[in-house]
């Protein structure tokens, strides 16, 4: 049976990758004709062109990315639920949706809701279908086929109910390539559950190490962007991870789900202008990510608007002014009124004060018999804006200010902070002293961000050109829905997309170019990995990036590493949810299945966890490893050892952070071409790294640098090894010339 199955389904695919390179064929085509087109010296209709193209070229590229596996499941329907499909009895999945020439569906999109029945589907609840097929395809061709019947009788005893189980393991056991890849064939029920919720709200969910939390959340947004395409297509969506290095080991996947337009970034990178990458030391980072540093920086805006004590003598132009407190008062007075932000409000303030001056000029000249009328009140005010000493009064009592210099400040004028701290111990305002050239850390980012809101732009000239550039985006757009009228290709093209082609004035660019580039900018979701070791000053941030309060936020609260980081959801997540319950403003799922570690090496890591009181939550590791655990003292034995078993795949040396460069170096002569240090080490097949860079990462095998100084090294090591301890898939070793951790070996 399974041969001429196994026939006919090749046939059918086949079928469909001819159809995918029909469609190639004529957006190539397409592309072609666009190309061709004379459109004169216009520059409306060049750059009109230019986006048709660029929206072809797309499609291209789209189809090209879902070349491999490009359907990988069936579905077959009982006689009832198959009466909507004409009959047919079968139900494709794939990675795209595909029509034939007649339009009718031949493949589904993963994402759309006929779709959901393959991966939810049990014996138990078969919601309407008879049996499931996986496809198991190298490059265009099927090479074999998993069958699942519902059928109560074949169901094999109650336990782990794995969808595709032999599809799975294969995906499991596969070598890890140092870039993580998609499981849109393999999506369990519990995991797929969690990719549809609904896009409203706060989702929190929680799994052990290896439970798939990250793949969860990009399938969510990829999901996302197709369900809720237009609504997130103008707002876009933000994935936010621990570092760099996360975000290089994730960034294929979304493409290769054929979804382009996400923003990544890390917590170090959600500040435009600044990528920070050094994090602080753990007592710094406390202080830096407590909420208490909200009210610091608007007390710290709010202290550079001084009235001065006594009255000053400006000269103008070779007269003498009085300059009042009072007049600086009043003004202040009128600017605060407005309500705008501290830059914004300074211009009113300005304004205001140069208005009075004048009055006050244009009186004293008159008192000495000149005569002054209203047409001369703009000379005056010109002469006094220009002068110098006028300049230097009213920036002192309101000088404009930028984040960086207002954080700089606050870090590097020790006066100015202890006058902002009167409740602080000298101890720690110490931990926030620093040099003015300091490099920025990653917990600066929030504190500019909110420096930045509080402050509003710098450059008002720059601001009304924003402003501006929205509108052109507007006429970009209404240009755009003309000329998808002229060309008659309405339903193919998107107005919106087409005007991310038109690059005129600064709105140019995708939105998701737009969005990085723009701090005020709100998006319609926001996805948070390694959520856990967020701190109120970050969650403030992501706050203000999406006010609607549409969130997906994954982590585990064991692996916490951070030094400020929360044991509960509830308290980590204050910022966002105020005080109230699960269940009110925000809902929690649980992941309970561990996919990526062997089951000898997470129960060890585990185990220790529980002795060093961390709260873990038990999963469930869905295989068993060929390979034990292994202890031994020497480092270059443990490398070579495991060298020698596999040379292909991947492996992290992970050590102490303290210990990293000692390691790489000793290692560096022998392995020379093969190891890379931190986010390097990534692309090589040796990877020496800290636990804090590690994490989220996984590896076919990792060795462990002396697993008690990792414990050892912060008030959170016990997470950090617990961390190091559930990052591979195959192999595990342990270099020690001492005792183990507690709990790592069984009792
Ligand atoms: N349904 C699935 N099919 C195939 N592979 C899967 C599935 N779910 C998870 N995996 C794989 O399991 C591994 C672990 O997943 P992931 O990195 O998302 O876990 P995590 O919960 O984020 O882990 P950690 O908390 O340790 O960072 C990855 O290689 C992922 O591709």
């Amino acid at each position: 049976m399974t041969k001429s199955e196994l026939e006919r389904e090749r046939e059918y695919v086949s079928g469909l990758y001819a159809r995918l390179d029909e469609l190639q064929d004529l957006a190539t085509m397409q592309l072609g004709q666009v190309r061709r087109q004379d459109v004169g010296g216009n520059h409306q209709s060049r750059s009109e062109r230019d986006a048709f193209a660029r929206i072809y070229e797309d499609r291209i590229v789209q189809l090209r990315e879902v070349n491999e596996r490009l359907a990988f499941g069936r579905i077959e329907l009982e006689a009832t639920a198959s009466d909507d499909v004409d009959g047919d009895v079968h139900r494709y999945i794939g990675r795209i949706g595909l029509r034939d020439a007649d339009l009718k569906p031949v493949l589904l999109d993963w994402r759309v809701p006929q779709a959901s029945a393959f991966y939810q589907a049990t014996a138990a609840n078969p919601l309407g279908t008879r049996a499931r097929r996986h496809l198991i395809s190298a490059g265009r061709n099927i090479t074999r086929i998993e069958d699942e019947v519902f059928d109560a009788e074949l169901l094999g005893e109650a336990g782990l109910e794995l969808q595709g189980e032999g599809a799975l393991l294969a995906a499991l056991t596969a070598e890890r390539t140092g870039r993580m890849s998609d499981i849109v064939a393999t999506i369990q029920a519990e995991q797929d559950r969690i990719i549809r919720s609904d896009l409203k709200g706060i989702l929190v969910v929680q799994g052990g190490p290896g439970t798939g939390k990250t793949a969860v959340a990009l399938h969510r947004a990829a999901y996302l962007l197709y369900s809720h395409r237009e609504r997130l297509r103008n707002s876009g969506v933000l994935i936010v991870g621990p570092s760099r290095s996360f975000l290089q080991y994730i960034e294929a996947v979304l493409p290769s789900l054929g979804e382009t337009g996400v923003v990544l970034a890390s917590v170090g990178q959600l500040f435009p202008g600044i990528d920070a990458a050094t994090e602080d030391a753990p007592a710094v980072a406390v202080v830096k990510g407590s909420a208490a540093m909200a009210e610091l920086i608007a007390r710290a805006v709010k202290s550079r608007q001084r009235v001065p004590a006594a009255a000053q003598e400006l000269e103008v132009n070779g007269d003498r002014l009085t300059l009042d407190p009072q007049l600086i008062s009043n003004a202040m007075h009128r600017a605060l009124q407005s309500r705008k932000p501290y830059n914004e409000a300074r211009v009113v303030f300005v304004k205001n004060a140069l208005a009075q001056l004048t009055r006050q000029w244009a009186d004293q000249l008159r008192s000495q018999g000149n005569s002054v009328d209203e047409s001369d009140h703009s000379m005056l005010r010109e002469d006094l804006r220009s002068s110098m000493d006028v300049r230097v009064a009213l920036n002192t009592a309101w000088l404009p200010l930028t984040p960086e210099k207002l954080v700089q400040d606050l870090y590097a004028r020790p006066q100015w902070l202890a006058e902002l701290t009167p409740g602080w111990t000298d101890e720690k305002r110490a931990l926030l002293r620093r040099g003015r050239d300091a490099p920025f850390t990653v917990s600066d980012i929030p504190l500019l961000d909110e420096a930045a809101e509080l402050l509003g732009e710098y450059d008002v000239v720059n601001a009304a050109e924003k402003r501006e550039a929205k509108q052109q985006r507007r006429r970009d757009i209404e240009n755009a829905e003309r000329a998808i009228e002229n060309m008659d290709v309405a339903g193919q093209v998107n107005a919106e997309d087409l005007a991310d082609g038109f690059a005129e004035g600064m709105a140019k660019g995708t939105t998701a170019e737009r969005a990085a580039a723009d701090r005020r900018w709100t998006y319609g979701h926001i996805v948070v990995d390694e959520a856990q070791e967020l701190s109120p000053m970050q969650w403030r941030l992501l706050l203000r990036r999406c006010p609607l309060r549409s969130f997906t936020i994954v982590g585990d609260i064991a692996q916490a590493a951070s030094a400020s980081a929360s044991s509960d959801w509830q308290s980590a997540l204050r910022t966002l949810i105020g005080s109230s319950e699960q269940g009110e403003r925000w809902r929690l799922e649980e992941l309970t299945v561990n996919y990526r570690t062997p089951s000898q090496i997470s129960a060890a890591a585990e185990r220790m966890a529980i002795t060093h009181g961390l709260a873990v939550t038990p999963s469930t590791a869905v295989r068993e490893s060929k390979w034990p655990i292994r202890v031994t003292e020497s480092l270059l034995d443990a490398v070579r050892h495991d060298r020698a078993i596999s040379t292909e795949g991947t492996l992290a040396v992970i050590a102490p952070a303290g210990e990293v460069r000692n390691v790489f170096a000793q290692l560096r002569t022998e392995f020379a071409d093969h190891i890379g240090l931190g986010s390097h080490g990534l692309t090589r097949s040796i990877a020496v790294l800290s636990p804090q860079d590690a994490k989220g990462l996984e590896f076919d095998s990792v060795v462990i640098v002396d697993p008690r100084g990792v414990v050892s090294e912060s008030e959170r090591g016990a997470g950090a090894l617990y961390v190091a301890m559930t990052r591979p898939t195959q192999r595990l070793t342990l270099v020690t010339d001492g005792d183990l951790p507690k709990g790592v070996l069984e009792a």
